[in-house]
């Protein structure tokens, strides 16, 4: 494959968006060919490649692009992964399976693949399958195993993937592992793993978001698929480009290939002292509002804009990247939609509330909460708890109106209808805010989301044209490498070392220092572990992302440069979702030294919809919040909002006996996921057998569903 991509890599153009598209009649003029002959015996020497082997062209100036069918592609297929084409290599024959896909060709058809991850000027691959021989058909037809098409087995994508999500991958072929040196670990997200790595076929430096599935399941790959299938239909200076795709057919993985970025809003605020100009602050903002503008005019919100997401080159070119929690949407049509989307701090009312139609304004309430943090300094509202989060928001921006609540189709909405109103003190609370800007977070924080018009108004404004104009992202400082996962191994270094120096003093002090380290550590544990499962649970599948990744066959792996801690683990005073120190959200307190283990924390995104728009009622929706962070009436008493508690009492809450409100009646309030004095282990037990139980009932329920449309 890295054969491939360096010696027949005629064109240029990268794909026009999912599918190839047509191809020019000169650009296949351009194009060259390999012998197939060379292809299998590349490929035959390859042992984890996205085995490519044949994709046909005949040099027709005017043919068109066509699916390869039955009757125009040559290939055989070791279910569907290993493919040679039959009677045309002996040894290449002799060295796989007994074919299973035989597709011929027969007449003169050309397909242009691009080869995902490869670099621009090669990322075109063509490849004449006769070999320049004369046009004869060829070969018997058979069925694609498992349904995919013929067309994948050819490119080389393996069938766990193209069985269940082939759009994503049409057009590009895989890079292989091999052809990327891993270096550093980057960052790590709820799902993913993020590496640094060199592109070995051009020397660039790129980030590697290894996504892994155990098992194949389904559910979770077509899951994964959406990023990809939204990450392809965007393309703006200001939002994060998917290069390519690995594969990894031994791990069951995948690599998605991104354009490293150096820094995060998150890290480039918690960098000490670091206090951006509002000429830098218009800067960063319209690059936001840019790249958005981008998202929403093609149809996707992201639904999880906050600091750590918005990454920021040495160029000073800031992209949205992580679109796991993003969706389609299409503004003319009523879709019903999760409303458990968006980190706590970026969250807007109507979604705290629980609504299930909304759109871009989501996005721009978020970006009002950035644009409030990046001039304060410190995250606006750092809520610990959903209600909370309302609480704040309401205190800040006022409660919505008596028409907002009639109007709101929204589902507990006379519980959370504050008894008396609250006042807007917006302009109070950022009087030293020049005047542009705070008319511009006025109209981000509004509480009616129709009234925080789109991206292009906000672009618009005055802010953006009064003086102290934009500054020019490459005049943006030179920033030591920050980003929100350095920040936090820095954190969690100096926790070590704090550890270890008092430890070392045998001092009676040092033994719950220890302990109390590990105890977040175990906390860390169930949060990622109840992060992953909720996510898993929602989607109704039992996919479980394996933490043993760094074996992975095909990459050079160097050993991992120690820890240095180039910061001190202060505590910084902003936030942006990820240094901004807060109390324990997972309900224990945490001790001082358990603090500076871990006070650089994420905020991490919301975890209980990896992108999947289930109707909140769904039974698998219904399991999952039972059980992460939001308590359904029937949950124990372990939620943080306590009959007669201040924030139940501002917000008018019904003050029932048990504090959860009305029986039958869902509320979701967010509470402790460990109650005090909980026992790590039997927690997680107990959270493995809730899963494997809202496993099996979605499943059930979905197989009725299925019966029933069948
Ligand atoms: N292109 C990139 N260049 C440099 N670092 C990156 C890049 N993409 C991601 N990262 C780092 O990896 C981290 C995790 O990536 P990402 O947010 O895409 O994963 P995720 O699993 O979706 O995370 P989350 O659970 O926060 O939603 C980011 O916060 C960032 O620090």
């Amino acid at each position: 494959m890295g054969g491939l991509c360096s010696k027949e890599s005629v064109m240029d153009a990268p794909p026009a968006g999912p599918g190839p598209g047509p191809i020019p009649a000169q650009m296949l003029q351009k194009s060259q060919s390999q012998s197939l002959k060379e292809l299998i015996a590349l490929a035959a020497k390859e042992d984890d490649a996205p085995l490519v082997h044949a994709v046909i062209s005949r040099t027709a100036s005017n043919a068109k692009p066509t699916k390869p069918t039955s009757n125009n592609v040559v290939v055989t297929a070791n279910n569907g992964e290993a493919a040679a084409p039959a009677a045309t290599t002996k040894e290449a024959v002799e060295k796989t399976a007994p074919p299973v896909v035989v597709i011929t060709s027969s007449s003169s058809l050309s397909k242009s693949y691009s080869i995902a991850g490869a670099p621009t000027h090669h990322r075109r691959a063509t490849v004449d399958v006769n070999g320049g021989a004369a046009d004869h058909g060829m070969q018997v037809i058979s069925s694609v195993p498992q349904g995919f098409s013929g067309e994948h087995v050819i490119a080389g994508w393996p069938s766990w993937l193209t069985s269940v999500a082939g759009e994503i991958v049409e057009g590009w072929l895989p890079r292989r592992a091999d052809t990327f040196e891993r270096l550093d670990k980057i960052g790590q997200g709820t799902y993913s793993n993020v590496y640094k790595a060199r592109d070995l076929q051009t020397g660039k430096i790129v980030a590697l978001k290894r996504v892994r599935f155990v098992n194949m399941d389904p559910e979770s790959v077509r899951f994964m698929a959406r990023e990809i299938h939204i990450l392809r239909r965007l393309d703006h200076p200001n939002v994060i480009k998917l290069e390519g795709i690995v594969t990894s057919r031994l791990s069951h993985s995948l690599y998605l290939v991104f354009e490293y970025m150096e820094h995060d809003l998150a890290g480039l605020a918690a960098l000490s002292g670091q206090r951006f100009t509002e000429p830098q602050v218009k800067c960063f903002m319209a690059q936001i509002l840019e790249g958005l503008r981008h998202c929403h005019a093609r149809g996707v919100l992201h639904r999880d804009i906050k600091g750590s997401n918005l990454l920021i080159d040495d160029n000073g070119v800031l992209r949205i990247a992580d679109f796991g929690l993003a969706t389609f949407f299409d503004p003319a049509k009523r879709q019903p939609m999760t409303s458990r989307v968006v980190t706590l701090w970026y969250r807007p009312p109507e979604l705290l509330l629980g609504a299930t139609e909304y759109g871009v304004a989501v996005d721009l309430w978020s970006t009002g909460c950035i644009l409030a943090e990046l001039l304060a300094g410190k995250p606006i509202m750092p809520g610990q708890t959903e209600i909370e989060q309302l609480h704040k928001i309401f205190k800040l921006c006022g409660s919505p109106s008596e028409d907002y609540w009639a109007k709101a189709k929204l589902p507990d909405v006379t519980l959370f209808k504050p008894q008396r109103p609250y006042r807007r003190k917006i302009a109070e609370t950022f009087k030293d805010f020049s005047p542009t800007a705070l008319a511009l977070l006025d109209t981000l924080l509004a509480i009616e989301p129709s009234a925080r018009g789109t991206a292009a108004s906000a672009l618009d404004s005055e802010f953006f044209r009064t003086k102290p104009l934009p500054c020019d992202p490459a005049s943006l400082p030179k920033y030591p490498p920050s980003k929100e996962y350095d920040a936090k191994l820095r954190g969690q270094e100096a926790s070590r070392q704090n550890t270890t120096a008092v430890g070392g003093k045998g001092s009676a002090s040092s033994k719950p220092g220890r302990d109390d380290t590990k105890a977040t550590q175990a906390q860390d544990a169930i949060a990622d572990y109840q992060r992953r499962h909720a996510r898993t649970n929602q989607k109704s599948t039992s996919h479980h992302y394996s933490s043993q990744e760094d074996s992975v066959p095909g990459f050079r792996i160097e050993p991992p440069p120690a820890v240095t801690g180039r910061g001190p683990a202060t505590m910084q005073t902003a936030g942006f979702g990820s240094t901004w120190y807060r109390n324990d959200q997972r309900g224990v307190p945490r001790t001082s030294s358990s603090v500076r283990a871990s006070q650089l924390t994420s905020q991490r995104s919301y975890a209980h919809s990896r992108g999947t728009d289930l109707h909140p009622s769904s039974s698998a929706v219904r399991n999952a919040n039972s059980r992460y962070n939001r308590l359904d009436v029937a949950e124990p008493a372990t939620a943080v909002v306590r009959p007669g508690s201040s924030h139940q009492k501002d917000l008018g809450m019904r003050d029932t006996s048990a504090g959860f409100g009305a029986k039958n009646k869902r509320i979701h309030y967010s509470g402790p996921l460990v109650p005090p004095g909980g026992n790590m282990e039997d927690m997680l037990k107990e959270h493995e057998r809730q899963i494997q139980q809202a496993v099996r009932k979605a499943r059930v329920e979905k197989e009725k569903t299925n019966r029933h449309h069948y």
